[in-house]
């Protein structure tokens, strides 16, 4: 059975890379990105280590009153975006083996299970980095499952930390978070030494193809830095700058 996983996965990474070999082209998949399509794409995010109660409320009104997709916080504010957000359609994003994914697979599934609980709508795990530089493919696959499986049907993000990721790792990466049933890949924590960059959400983008969604995140400022992203594949932007990036963009088309 394990031997069967490990061949089916080993299939699939080496097919990608081969058709990543014959037929990769960077180009934009869209262009007329609009205010609006960003709004709805923003998951304005706290996952500081000294943020207070008062900081998360502050963001949730902060994603009210721009009309965001949703807020991203650490697993012991759940609770209290939960609590901010309800009669709001924003949706209340948390965080499993952040940031360093490095956490045994039974513990992120008890935090996906604990957030779930708590009232999480989505959950941006972290991947098991080491294991993936070690080509333990079978490891990335059940590590992924095991969240997917805790989450009940929940949003998964898998966060692959790209900046820490040469080109094959990234394609393994992305072909193991879709065999394993997770419903997005996600560039960055916001916590490396490199964040978002639109050749790396391109690439994922191209990967996964249309049954499975990218969020870019890490190091998004400005308005143009959000459009560029989804111009090139992202499907939601995870920032801090979420309230700053909609009053540029609103400046920018007069309101
Ligand atoms: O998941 C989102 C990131 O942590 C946000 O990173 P940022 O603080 O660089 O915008």
């Amino acid at each position: 059975m394990v031997c069967e996983v490990v061949s089916m996965l080993e299939y699939e990474i080496e097919k990608a890379i081969v058709r990543y070999r014959e037929s990769y082209e960077f180009r934009p998949f869209r262009e007329g990105v609009s205010l609006e399509d960003v709004r709805r794409a923003i998951e304005h995010t706290n996952l500081k280590p000294f943020a207070t109660p008062d900081d998360i409320i502050k963001l949730c009104q902060e994603a009210k009153d721009n009309r965001l997709y949703g807020v991203c916080v650490n697993p012991c504010y759940v609770s209290i975006a939960k609590r901010e957000l309800s009669e709001t359609d924003v949706r209340v994003v948390t965080v499993v083996g952040f940031p360093l994914g490095a956490n045994e697979s039974r513990t992120k599934a008890q935090e996906a299970t604990f957030a779930v609980e708590s009232g999480a709508d989505e959950i941006d795990m972290v991947l098991n980095i080491g294991m993936l530089k070690a080509r333990e493919w079978e490891f990335v696959y059940e590590d992924i499952r095991s969240v997917v499986e805790a989450a009940r049907g929940k949003t998964v993000k898998v966060i692959l930390e790209t900046c820490y990721l040469d080109l094959e790792e990234k394609i393994a990466a992305c072909v193991i978070s879709k065999l394993a049933g997770a419903h997005y890949v996600k560039t960055s924590t916001g916590f490396g030494p490199k964040g978002a960059t639109p050749e790396d959400v391109h690439l994922l983008k191209w990967i996964v193809g249309e049954e499975m969604k990218v969020k870019a995140a890490g190091g998004i400022r400005t308005y143009e830095d959000a459009v560029k992203m989804m111009m090139y594949g992202a499907d939601k932007i995870g920032t801090s700058s979420g309230h700053r990036i909609v009053m540029e963009g609103e400046e920018k088309h007069g309101g």
